[in-house]
C-alpha cells in the first residue's frame, strides 16, 4: 500500500482537488495524507499572533474574512444538498470555535488549537467530495494516532500501534484520508510537526506500516536543480539519494519538510515527489540508489545567525573548543557550519532563541562578534567535493562576499555563508557558472 500526500496548493482549490480525487481513484486501497488548503496556516498563524499582540478585534475580522472564503469554497465543491449543509455546519463549528479563541489569553496551546484547524478543515471537506463522487473513502484522525515525544521527535512505537489500531477499524474503505502536520504531544495537547510538516506525517505514516512507496504530491514537477522561486532555467531532477534529498530539505529546499526523508530511509522506502497538476511527469524519485557523481542541486536556507568566538587562549591551547560547544549543548542550540583558525572559530545557529545567554556565556571565555540576517547555500551531489566541475563554484569568489566555506566535511555537501541580501544573486551566479556554461 502507498500513502499520497497532496500539499496546499493541491487542495487550495475545487479544480485541484478534482485534479487529486482523479490521481487517488485507481482501485488501489491507499492512505491519503493532507495539508491545509494554501494560505490557510499563514491566515491562522496570522490570527495567533493579532490575539498575542492583544489586537482581537483584527483577530475576529481575519477569522470572518476566512470564513466567508470557505463559506464559498463549499458550495463549489459540495453541489449534494445534505452533504453541503452538513460540511457548512462543521466549518461554522471551527470558526466559532476560532472566534472564542480572539477573547482567549495566548499561550503556545491556543496556538497550535488554531493552525490544526487548517488540516481539520481541508480533510473533513475533501472526505465529503469523495463521498458526493462515490469514490469510497474513509476519515482517520490524526490526533488519534500521531504523537510526538518530550524532545518533539514522532513517537515512532506509539504511533505504530495507534495507527494499526484506527485502520483496521474500518478495513473495508479504499481510500483513507488523513491529516498532515498535526498531533498531539506528551501531554495529550494539540501540537504539530512544524511548517511544511505535513511531508514528514507522511514518511512516518509509511515507515509506520513499511508502505510500498510514499509520495510526496505538490505544485511543481519534482526537486529542481536551484530554487525555481528565484532562478530561472532551472530543471527537475529525476533521481536523488536519500542522503541528497536529506541535505537539500535540511539546507531549504521548501519542496520538502527539513526531516522528509529520516522515517523511511532505514527501511529503504522510496519517497517519489509529483506534480498534481501534471500527473503524467516523472517527478524526482528519491531512493537508496545514487545516480552519478558532482553537484545536482543548490539550496538556501535563510534565518542563519553567525557567531565569531575570538581567543588568545585557543593559541597552542586544547580544550577550548569542547568549552565553547558545552554552552550551545546547554542552550540545546544546534550547530550548522564551523571554521577555525588559529585564534578563532566561527559557526552558525538557525535557531537564535537562547542567543542572549548563549553570548553571555561565551563572552566570558572571548571576544565575539555576532552577524545576523545571513544565509547558508548548499551545494549538494554525490562525491561532490571530488568532481572535476567543482572548482567553477569558486567563480563566485568574483561575484559574492563569502563568510564562511564548509568543503569536505561531507562529500556530499558544500556550503557557503553569505549576507542574506546577496542570496538571489549567489543562487543565479551559481547556476550559470555551476549549470549553465559549458567550459568554465
Ligand atoms: N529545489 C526546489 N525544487 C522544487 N521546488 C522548490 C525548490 N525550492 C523551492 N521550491 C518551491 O517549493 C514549492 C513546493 O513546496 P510547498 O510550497 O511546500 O508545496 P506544498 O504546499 O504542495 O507542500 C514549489 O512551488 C517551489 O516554488
Ligand atoms: N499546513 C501546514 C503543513 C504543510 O505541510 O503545508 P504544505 O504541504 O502546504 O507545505 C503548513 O502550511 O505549514
Amino acid at each position: 500500500m502507498k500513502v499520497l500526500k497532496f500539499g496546499g496548493t493541491s487542495v487550495g482549490s475545487v479544480e485541484n482537488m478534482t485534479n487529486v480525487k482523479n490521481i487517488i481513484n485507481d482501485g488501489e486501497k491507499k492512505i491519503v495524507v493532507l495539508s491545509a488548503m494554501s494560505g490557510t496556516t499563514n491566515q491562522l498563524v496570522a490570527i495567533g499572533q493579532d490575539i498575542e499582540a492583544g489586537n482581537s478585534a483584527a483577530a475576529v475580522e481575519k477569522v470572518t474574512t476566512l470564513h466567508e472564503t470557505y463559506k464559498v469554497t463549499v458550495d463549489n465543491l459540495l453541489q449534494n444538498g445534505d452533504l453541503n449543509a452538513s460540511v457548512k455546519a462543521y466549518v461554522a463549528n471551527v470558526f466559532s470555535f476560532l472566534e472564542s479563541c480572539a477573547s482567549k489569553t495566548f499561550c503556545v496551546n491556543l496556538e497550535n488549537q488554531i493552525v490544526a484547524q487548517g488540516e481539520l478543515l481541508s480533510t473533513y471537506m475533501f472526505n465529503a467530495f469523495l463521498n458526493q463522487e462515490g469514490v469510497s473513502s474513509t476519515l482517520l484522525p490524526a490526533l488519534d494516532f500521531m504523537r510526538i515525544d518530550e524532545n518533539k521527535e514522532p513517537d515512532i512505537a506509539y504511533i505504530k500501534e495507534n495507527f494499526k489500531k484506527v485502520f483496521e477499524a474500518t478495513p473495508d474503505s479504499e481510500i483513507y484520508i488523513t491529516q498532515g502536520f498535526i498531533c498531539l504531544d506528551t501531554e495529550d495537547q494539540i501540537s504539530n510537526l512544524q511548517r511544511g510538516g505535513s511531508d514528514y506525517t507522511a514518511t512516518i505514516i509509511g515507515a509506520a506500516f513499511l508502505a510500498e512507496e510514499v509520495q510526496i504530491w505538490t505544485d511543481i514537477d519534482g526537486m529542481h536543480n536551484n530554487d525555481p522561486r528565484h532562478v530561472e532555467n532551472t530543471h527537475p531532477i529525476s533521481n536523488l539519494s536519500f542522503d541528497e534529498a536529506a541535505e537539500l530539505a535540511y539546507f531549504g529546499a521548501k519542496i520538502l519538510h527539513p526531516q522528509t526523508v529520516t522515517p523511511v530511509r532505514a527501511d529503504n522506502i522510496p519517497v517519489r515527489l509529483k506534480n498534481t497538476m501534471e500527473p503524467s511527469a516523472h517527478g524526482t524519485l528519491i531512493s537508496s540508489v545514487t545516480a552519478g557523481d558532482g553537484i545536482k542541486a543548490i539550496a538556501a536556507k535563510d534565518g542563519i545567525t553567525a557567531i565569531k568566538i575570538k581567543s588568545a587562549r585557543m593559541l597552542q591551547a586544547h580544550g577550548f573548543l569542547k568549552k565553547v560547544f558545552e554552552i550551545f549543548e546547554t542552550y540545546k542550540t544546534s550547530i550548522d557550519m564551523i571554521t577555525t583558525s588559529e585564534v578563532a572559530v566561527s559557526l552558525t545557529i538557525d535557531d537564535d532563541s537562547n542567543l542572549e545567554p548563549i553570548l553571555a556565556e561565551l563572552d566570558k571565555i572571548a571576544t565575539i562578534e555576532v552577524d545576523k540576517n545571513q544565509s547558508i547555500v548548499c551545494l549538494v551531489g554525490h562525491e561532490v567535493v571530488n568532481h572535476d566541475d567543482t572548482f567553477r563554484l569558486f567563480k563566485i569568489l568574483q561575484d559574492v562576499k563569502i563568510r564562511m566555506i564548509s568543503y569536505g566535511g561531507s562529500q556530499n555537501n558544500i556550503s557557503l555563508l553569505i549576507d542574506s541580501k546577496d542570496k538571489i544573486n549567489t543562487l543565479q551566479k551559481l547556476n550559470t557558472y555551476l549549470f549553465e556554461l559549458v567550459t568554465p
